[in-house]
């Protein structure tokens, strides 16, 4: 199996690397391709780098390992979650208080979903959906806006951009994310990253295992 993992940062992601003795770029892992892509925080760095990625290899899986923003306060920090759908939200068009989003527009498509193979579904965790943001979320009014138009869980600054650039290349696509912090006024004293990143990998050391046989 020819499997690529791709975070944005490499601290999200290495105790798996560690557990798996894996690095960035190309491994050969049991007998498994593992590709190993750190792409930089963000949509734009996102979409280069797995664009430039896919013009060179191809893949049967794409994993995007990260941390997130839960807008449901009543989420534990640290839960693990699967992104099933995820939106880019703020591509589109203000009309004064109103947002035209860019498949309105006749410019393009915002929603873009998971594919997983079959064999995964079963140990999946649960699903929800996600938006992608350039301008993480810190005002109260912003928020219950974007709740109101998109009715997300959960937000990153990265999941649709890799969605797109699996789904451009015709690549199977998982999307797990564990919650960090609140999507609220800014705080960062409350958020709890090194939780997230514990549990994210613990879940990504035992999917691997368990795919890899
Ligand atoms: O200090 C800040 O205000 C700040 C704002 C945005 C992100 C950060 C990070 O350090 C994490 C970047 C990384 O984590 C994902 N992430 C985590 N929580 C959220 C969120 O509430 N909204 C959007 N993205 C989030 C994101 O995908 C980045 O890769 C610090």
């Amino acid at each position: 199996m020819t499997i690529l993992i791709v975070a944005a940062t490499i601290e999200e992601i290495t105790p798996l690397l560690s557990e798996f003795k894996l690095q960035a770029g190309t491994n050969n892992c049991r007998g498994n391709k593992i590709g190993v892509l750190i792409t930089g925080v963000g949509m734009t760095a996102t979409a280069f780098a797995l664009g430039t990625e896919f013009a060179g290899a191809s893949y049967d899986l794409a994993i995007n390992l990260g941390i997130a923003g839960s807008f449901d306060q009543s989420v534990e920090l640290g839960k693990v979650v699967r992104v099933a759908e995820d939106c880019f939200a703020e591509l589109g068009a203000e009309n004064d208080a109103t947002f035209i989003s860019i498949d309105k527009l006749g410019f393009g498509q915002s929603v873009y979903r998971e594919k997983l193979p079959a064999n995964i579904q079963d140990f999946a965790p649960v699903p929800v959906k996600s938006i992608t943001v350039n301008k993480v979320h810190g005002n109260d009014q912003s928020i219950e806006q974007t709740l109101t138009r998109l009715h997300p869980q959960i937000e990153s600054m990265e999941g649709a951009a890799f969605f797109y650039a699996c789904d451009k290349a015709g690549i199977d696509c998982l999307q797990v994310r564990a919650i960090s912090n609140y999507v609220e006024k800014r705080n960062r004293d409350n958020w709890k990253i090194g939780l997230a990143v514990k549990n994210l990998n613990i879940f990504a050391t035992k999917f691997l295992t368990q795919i890899l046989h």
